[in-house]
């Protein structure tokens, strides 16, 4: 090897500058750059390619390579003297013969397959015999593991991801039960599983493929519909329905029956009252409530002696030349004085001038100055922070105060396992204001309520009639159902005197009816009546009459609630890109990937979280410059772009970390607000058509809002309240306010009735009816400890 070009850690992609020893293909000359996922490769070391030599148009001839190898040393001499070389130290020759002796030629592959096998050499302890094989571990066991993947078919991101967790384990592991990647690797199907284990000789019927369709499904579903738990008669049904639509062969349900009490057994699936959750939800929200517990056991009033609120409220009034109303003022006294509290409301109800009201009146009671510059104590004991980067921007742009997303708060990097006990330093300060709080999920939540301390008080601001989260449970309806936290909800809308008729229509749609007025033109909102098919030319009028308006993309943002089909996101992006940011005259920079065009000027939207770069899912940018490889250090294409607070630098392989933004999900869309908001509604969005996904897209419009489609698809979004999704924490809430037991003393820990697959009653309530108790043998241990 002469040079590393470009690697990538995370795949093992490297591109790299051989020099060729012998090759079957006709070259003049003597090196090589040649393409690939590789391990480690050194110099000094002989390697062999197979791949094909292409012609890339920028860097001539390359080698594209599909498999290679290092070359093993072969022949029973050549073995002895690389076993006894200073490789291995402590192995001497008479040693080396001795496990070439026992294992012949095959002797490398033999040590890696079993490493346990060296036990049979005489003499050798158990020191040497670990040594042996994690040195060959090192230099051979990556491209063999990789390659192996390889032939099982997994990506090279997939294969990666499955060493980086396995390590040394991988092949061991997915030979044992390749059903423990669903457990383990996040993104991994049964099915894919499945198709493996039918490979590796797995009979349909191995007790680990039933446990890993039960785990799939129970993860399948929480994660779809956002529910933390599943009911029996569903799980039974769907595990079913998945092991035998997978492969053909009929599973007996005593079969599933008996796996899923030993999943139970294990903790692998938490069984509560015949409802079944991961153990990674059900101890979050079992950690939310004990936290809560714990939180709200203080004095509950805050107490100011010598003080009175009303009056301060008034003087404060003057100063800032608003008169509260008497629900507004109430809030305002409230959170001053509770350790722990909720403020609730639609837009426009006035959460952020009470809030201001809230910070306003509590510096004062604490000596604090009002603006944070001119403190010099350390850090301001007041701290903000919202689910994602745009709400924490807006919250500081309204407030005056540092805010960060929630993640940063934690030191979390959003790409944490959830069954992973992150650690989270305790936070400091004297009040938390977190706000956007409907987009909270239930890990995340349980996380933060862990890291506030006693004595902090804490304040949460949301509206509770906004899509919940992406990730399973709807944290702000259950803190607010179950009533555990003082609360108050603002109804009086104000924002309407300004002239708004967006903000009464979302208010109407929050209550279920859709206006009179609806199809009927406001000066800030439309609606232009149109069938799915008519949707993309009719956006097209709008935002070239916009256009011509002044109005730029950074204005305009269409919202829809899916990908595909004509009125779909990528669709209405390519067209909005033509309109927009064209390129006519072809001096705009562009590149191809995938289905889209990048191109310089385009706005585009963040989908991951990236804490070290300071760029968050759902923060939008715009393209500045694209980089050709010739031009840039690592010789592979670049795209930079450039967000409110950072600009990013994306290398080819990490393009598919951000897309087109002219359009995006409602869902992206949380936490974010648009000067015009174009909102496509057709029956062809099926089961999309929900109230809370209606009223989300139209609270995000400031001050435009163009509504186009079916006034019958409007109507039936408006009608349709969906389901709550499934959740135990409102329950897990009321059990520890009603009781003064604390949170994880249980009964004393009994052994399990081990299950009788013989003569077991086929009744899969009987079964489940054992009452296992879920939290036996848990006190004083933290939830976490159970998981893997
Ligand atoms: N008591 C009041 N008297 C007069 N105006 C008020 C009062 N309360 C709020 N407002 C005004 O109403 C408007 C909306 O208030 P605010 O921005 O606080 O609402 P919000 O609930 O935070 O809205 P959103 O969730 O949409 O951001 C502001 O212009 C604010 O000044």
């Amino acid at each position: 090897m002469k040079a590393i070009f470009f690697e990538n850690p995370s795949n093992f992609y490297k591109v790299i500058l051989l020099e060729i020893e012998e090759c079957n293909f006709k070259t003049e000359k003597d090196e090589i750059v040649i393409t690939g996922n590789f391990g480690e490769i050194t110099t000094d070391t002989h390697y062999r390619f197979v791949g094909n030599v292409i012609n890339h148009p920028r860097y001539g001839t390359q080698f594209q390579a599909i498999s290679y190898e290092r070359e093993k040393p072969t022949g029973k001499n050549g073995l002895i003297g690389y076993l006894s070389s200073d490789r291995f130290p402590g192995i001497g020759k008479r040693t080396a013969e001795k496990i070439v002796e026992h294992f012949g030629e095959n002797t490398i592959d033999a040590i890696l397959d079993d490493p346990d096998s060296l036990a049979a050499i005489s003499g050798l302890t158990k020191q040497k015999q670990e040594l042996i094989h994690d040195v060959l571990q090192q230099s051979q066991g990556t491209e063999k593991t990789l390659i192996e993947l390889a032939n099982y078919g997994f990506s090279n991101n997939m294969a990666a991801t499955i060493m980086n967790f396995y390590k040394t384990e991988t092949l061991k592991t997915i030979r044992e039960n390749p059903y423990q990647l669903v457990e383990d690797i996040e993104g991994m199907g049964f099915r894919t599983a499945d198709r493996l284990a039918e490979d590796l000789g797995f009979p349909a019927d191995d007790k680990n493929r039933i446990k890993g369709a039960l785990l799939a499904t129970v993860n399948e579903l929480c994660l779809s519909n956002g529910d933390t738990y599943v009911e029996s008669e569903e799980l039974m049904t769907r595990a079913l329905q998945l092991l035998e639509s997978s492969r053909r062969f009929i599973i007996e349900d005593s079969q599933l029956i008996e796996a899923l009490v030993e999943m139970v057994q294990d903790m692998k699936i938490i069984e509560d009252q015949k409802r079944f959750a991961l153990p990674s939800l059900y101890f979050s929200e079992e950690g939310i409530a004990g936290s809560l517990d714990r939180l709200l056991n203080r004095k509950q009033a805050i107490e100011y002696p010598g003080v009175d609120l009303e009056k301060e409220i008034h003087k404060m009034q003057k100063e800032l030349g608003i008169t509260y109303d008497a629900v507004q003022a109430h809030a305002i006294t409230q959170a001053i004085s509770s350790a722990f509290f909720i403020l609730t409301g639609g837009p426009g109800t006035g959460k952020t001038t009470v809030l201001n009201g809230i910070v306003k009146l509590f510096c004062e009671l604490n000596g604090l100055p009002a603006n944070p510059l001119e403190y010099h104590e350390g850090i301001f004991p007041i701290i903000m922070a919202a689910p994602t980067g745009r709400a924490a921007k807006r919250m500081n742009e309204m407030t005056g105060i540092q805010s960060s997303t929630i993640h940063r708060l934690l030191g979390l990097t959003g790409q944490e396992n959830p069954n992973e006990d992150v650690y989270t330093a305790e936070l400091e300060g004297k009040l938390l204001i977190i706000d956007e709080a409907s987009m909270i999920d239930t890990w995340l939540l349980h996380r933060l309520l862990k890291s506030i301390p006693p004595g902090m008080q804490v304040i949460i601001v949301g509206d509770k009639d906004q899509l919940p989260s992406v990730g399973p449970g709807q944290v702000l309806h259950d803190l607010l159902a179950s009533a555990v936290i003082p609360q108050i909800e603002l109804e009086q809308i104000y924002r309407q005197a300004g002239g708004s008729s967006i903000i009464p229509l979302a208010h109407d749609i929050k209550n279920g009816k859709l206006p009179a007025d609806f199809n009927i033109n406001q000066s800030d909102r439309s609606y232009f009546p149109c069938q799915a098919a008519q949707i993309e030319p009719l956006i097209r009028i709008v935002v070239e009459k916009a256009k011509a308006k002044g109005f730029t993309s950074k204005d305009i943002q269409i919202l829809a609630p899916m990908y595909k089909g004509p009125a779909g996101i990528n669709a209405l992006n390519t067209m909005m890109q033509e309109i927009l940011n064209p390129n006519t005259d072809n001096k705009r920079r562009e590149v191809k990937h995938f289905d889209f065009v990048y191109r310089v000027g385009d706005k585009v939207l963040q989908l991951v979280n990236q804490p070290e770069l300071n760029v968050f899912n759902g923060d939008i940018g715009e393209i500045t410059s694209i980089q050709l490889a010739k031009e840039t250090e690592d010789k592979v294409d670049e795209i930079t772009v450039l967000f409110d607070a950072t600009e990013v630098t994306y290398q080819k392989t990490d393009w598919s970390k951000f897309t087109l933004a002219y359009c995006c999900s409602i869902h992206k869309a949380q936490g974010s607000e648009f000067n015009m908001v174009i909102l496509p509604m057709v029956k062809q969005y099926g089961r999309m058509l929900r109230r809370n996904l209606l009223y989300t897209a139209i609270t995000r419009s400031k001050n435009k809002l163009i509504l186009c489609g079916d006034e019958g698809a409007f109507r039936f979004a408006t009608e349709n309240a969906g389901d709550l999704r499934r959740t135990m924490l409102v329950e897990k809430l009321l059990r520890n306010s009603e009781s003064d037991k604390i949170i994880f003393t249980v009964d004393e820990p009994k052994a399990l009735e081990p299950s009788k697959p013989k003569n077991f009653t086929l009744s899969i309530d009987m079964v489940l009816g054992q009452e296992i108790n879920p939290m036996i043998g848990m006190e004083g241990v933290t939830p976490y400890q159970f998981m893997k």
